[in-house]
C-alpha cells in the first residue's frame, strides 16, 4: 500500500470557537463551513482549510469523547493525529494487521463521510494516524 495524501491534521481544543479566533486573527483563515457533531465519534468537528490539506479541530462531545484525557493532558489543546487517505479501508485495514499494527476498534464514518480507523500511536511512532477511505468525489 502506498502513502496516501495527507487529508488532514487533527487538532484537539476545548473551544472550537476560541481556536477559529486564532485563524482568523493570525492568519485571516475562515472555517471551511460551520462547525458539525459526530456522536458516533464523540466530537464536535470544524475544518479549515489549508492550500494543500485541511485542519480538522475537534471539541469533545460527552464525558467518553476519545479526546477527553488528552485535553486532560494537554490543557490548551493540540496537535492530535494526522489521517492519510488509501483507496479501499478494508484492504487498508488487513494491510495494517498483517504487518502488526493494532487497529483501534472497527471502521467508522468520520467527518468526510467516507470510512475511518485509527491506528495506535504506540505502533506509529507516537503519532495516533487516521487512515481514511477517499471520497468518491475526489476520484
Ligand atoms: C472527526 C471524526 C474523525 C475524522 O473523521 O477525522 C476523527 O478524527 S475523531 C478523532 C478522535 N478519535 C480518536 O482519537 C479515536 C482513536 N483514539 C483512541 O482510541 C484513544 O484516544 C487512544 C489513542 C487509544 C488513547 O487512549 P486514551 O484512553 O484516550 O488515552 P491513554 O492516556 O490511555 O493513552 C494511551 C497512550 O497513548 C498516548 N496517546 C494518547 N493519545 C495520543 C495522541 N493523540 N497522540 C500520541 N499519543 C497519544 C498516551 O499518551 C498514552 O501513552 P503513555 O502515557 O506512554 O502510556
Ligand atoms: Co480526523
Amino acid at each position: 500500500m502506498n502513502l496516501g495524501r495527507l487529508n488532514h491534521v487533527g487538532v484537539a481544543t476545548p473551544s472550537i470557537e476560541k481556536n477559529l479566533e486564532l485563524y482568523r486573527t493570525l492568519f485571516g483563515a475562515e472555517p471551511h463551513g460551520p462547525a458539525f457533531d459526530l456522536p458516533a465519534q464523540g466530537v464536535r468537528v470544524c475544518f479549515v482549510d489549508t492550500p494543500n490539506s485541511q485542519i480538522e479541530l475537534i471539541e469533545p462531545l460527552g464525558e467518553n469523547s476519545p479526546i477527553v484525557k488528552f485535553l486532560e493532558k494537554n490543557p490548551l489543546g493540540g496537535q492530535h493525529h494526522v489521517c492519510f487517505e488509501v483507496p479501499e479501508i478494508h484492504a487498508a485495514k488487513a494491510e495494517f494487521e498483517e504487518k502488526g499494527a493494532r487497529i483501534l476498534g472497527e471502521p467508522r464514518i468520520g467527518a468526510h463521510g467516507t470510512l475511518v480507523f485509527f491506528v495506535h500511536p504506540k505502533d506509529m511512532g507516537g503519532v495516533l494516524t487516521e487512515i481514511m477511505e477517499t471520497p468518491k468525489s475526489a476520484h
